[in-house]
């Protein structure tokens, strides 16, 4: 059985407007995201990733013209993010997202104690006990001494798992992690990754890992979609998509990840995608130009 969808983005067309001319940097889109689903966005630069993050967070530029619509199911009411006025959006968002940034200590702000932090996003009285709980799951000792600490008073180690307390604690519905651990070493993204996929997965919540880096998605993700030129190429459970893709354009993203012995491939332009998507197997899709 399909996991209640969350996130319903259903014909979603984004357009800025620049003094360059017109650029499309989504087409037509449609994708949903299910509770306690990890689903991964990839795709090179360009591809549209930060304009989907954009439009589910309600930031988009006023110059940005949208069709379609988005929907989704984290509070009492459906919520429509791109169509909602900005103050609804930003009160929408601080009860409901949870943003999981760059995961190091200067993704904290250096003039706050991490309790201050803590207040800052929680909400009610309960803010301390919750922080209490959501650092103590972390696996950090003596948490309410850890709440009067400066950011530089942490180690490098402890500041991710607070930026992953911040992001996860209250029950957030909706994660959104945004090139989570670039620029970190693999051994460390391998143990980042893995205490924010403890933290979703006890709160059930529905994380969107946006990244360029597909043995992190393999790691973490249920499910992969696959941006081109701001078209869903392929969308599918993560291992069908890594394993057996249908695409040439996921088979080259994937032969362009260094391994042991292989030498780095670049990925090759391959035919413009275009029109719809259709399932090669249940549940991966696939766009009907270019596809094998
Ligand atoms: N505010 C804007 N005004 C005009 N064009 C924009 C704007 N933001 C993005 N674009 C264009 O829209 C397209 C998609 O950009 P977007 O930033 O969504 O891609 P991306 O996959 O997130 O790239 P990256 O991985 O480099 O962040 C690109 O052609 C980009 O130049």
């Amino acid at each position: 059985m399909n996991p209640e969808p969350i996130v319903d983005i259903d014909s979603l067309t984004v357009k800025y407007h620049s003094r360059q001319g017109e650029v499309t940097a989504l087409r037509d889109v449609n994708l949903q995201i299910g509770r306690g689903e990890v689903q991964a966005i990839v795709g090179e630069s360009g591809s549209g990733k930060s304009t989907l993050l954009a439009s589910l967070l309600g930031l988009l530029p006023a110059s940005a013209a949208v069709e379609g619509s988005i929907s989704v199911r984290a509070g009492d009411q459906p919520f429509d993010p791109v169509r909602a006025p900005a103050k609804e959006a930003t009160r929408w968002r601080f009860r409901q997202v949870g943003y999981v940034p760059q995961l190091t200590q200067r993704s904290l702000v250096p003039v706050l104690t991490v309790g201050e932090h803590f207040r800052q996003f929680g909400f009610g009285s309960d803010w301390r006990a919750e922080a209490v709980r959501a650092l103590t799951d972390l696996g950090l000792r003596e948490p309410e001494s850890v709440l009067r600490r400066y950011p530089h008073e942490l180690s490098g180690g402890m500041a991710q798992r607070v930026c992953i307390a911040l992001a996860t604690f209250a029950g957030k519905p909706l994660l959104v992690a945004d090139e989570p651990t670039s620029g970190l070493d693999p051994l460390v993204t391998v143990r980042v990754a893995d205490l924010l996929l403890e933290s979703q997965r006890r709160t059930q919540a529905c994380l969107l890992l946006v990244t360029h880096n597909l043995q992190l998605a393999r790691r973490m993700a249920t499910r992969i979609a696959v941006f081109r030129s701001g078209v869903l190429v392929e969308h599918g459970p993560a291992t069908a998509v890594l394993e057996d893709p249908l695409h040439p354009y996921t088979r080259s993203l994937i032969a362009a990840v260094p391994r042991p012995g292989h030498p780095l491939a670049l990925p090759e332009p391959g035919p413009d995608p275009s029109g719809g998507l259709i399932e090669k197997a249940p549940g991966h899709f696939v766009a009907m130009v270019g596809a094998a």
